[in-house]
């Protein structure tokens, strides 16, 4: 019997000083040994998701390149279905089997827009994309790995919905700064470090100057 919320991994490549993207959208943070190290990683989950912006700002394309495996599902939460027809994940989704969940606030149109591409739209929630449900969704089709590859909106969502079990994030030895930069987890965060989620360390791995550091939810 599948579970009732596969295990979900949040994953990032960030700064010294937290920030996931330059104020210009820049966000390859990096290195070519983390990016094999990052795809052996989506080789084995069920799914990777992303936010909207993600796909907007970056036009991913979320498959195993630097390595050898399968691809996993690609799941974008795009609460009003605005991800552009000319986005990579649109034009490649005959080949790559891509989800795109949306909420009942999407209309008409761009739902007819999805639906011309051969992906599966599955709509939860009121205005956002209801995580907890879709997550239910997806283990209700024995995706049991989740691998969360952000942007900042996504991982404050999953964080403060207590809906995630591990962190992989790869320390880059670089300062980005800026006010309005994206940081790794966005949204209005906790008041009170007591209100943050704990974590235990499990391990640290070193890639030249990126530290890879691996974090369990106690
Ligand atoms: N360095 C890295 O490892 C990574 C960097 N990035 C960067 O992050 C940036 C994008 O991050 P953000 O702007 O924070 O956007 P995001 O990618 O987290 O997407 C947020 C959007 O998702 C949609 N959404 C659907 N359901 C939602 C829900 N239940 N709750 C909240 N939002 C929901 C909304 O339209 C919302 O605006 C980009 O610049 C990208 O390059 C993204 C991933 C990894
Ligand atoms: N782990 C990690 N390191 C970085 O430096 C990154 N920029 C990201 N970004 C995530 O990967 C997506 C790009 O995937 P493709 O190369 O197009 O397959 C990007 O959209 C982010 O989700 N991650």
């Amino acid at each position: 019997m599948a579970n009732s919320k596969p295990h979900v991994i949040l994953s990032a490549a960030i700064s010294i000083d937290g920030k996931i993207s330059t104020r210009s959208g820049d966000s390859k943070l990096s290195s070519s040994e983390d990016f094999i190290r990052l795809h052996k990683l989506r080789s084995k989950v069920d799914g990777i998701i992303v936010g909207k912006n993600t796909v907007i700002k970056d036009n991913p394309l979320l498959t195993v390149r630097h390595t050898k495996g399968k691809n996993p599902v690609r799941i974008i939460l795009d609460s009003k279905g605005n991800i552009s027809s000319k986005s990579k994940i649109l034009q490649t989704s005959k080949q790559i089997p891509t989800i795109i969940a949306v909420s009942k606030t999407i209309s008409k149109s761009n739902l007819q827009k999805l639906n011309k591409f051969p992906v599966e739209v599955i709509i939860t929630g009121e205005k956002s994309v209801n995580i907890k449900s879709l997550l239910k969704k997806l283990s209700a089709k024995d995706m049991n790995t989740l691998l969360v590859e952000g942007g900042g909106t996504i991982n404050w969502e999953f964080i403060k919905q207590n809906l995630f079990d591990e962190m992989i994030i790869t320390l880059s030895p670089y300062l980005i700064g800026g006010n309005n930069t994206i940081s790794l987890v966005q949204g209005i965060g906790f008041d009170k470090i007591s209100k943050s989620p704990h974590l235990r360390l499990k391990s640290i791995k070193r890639l030249k100057n990126h530290l890879v550091l691996n974090y369990l939810k106690v």
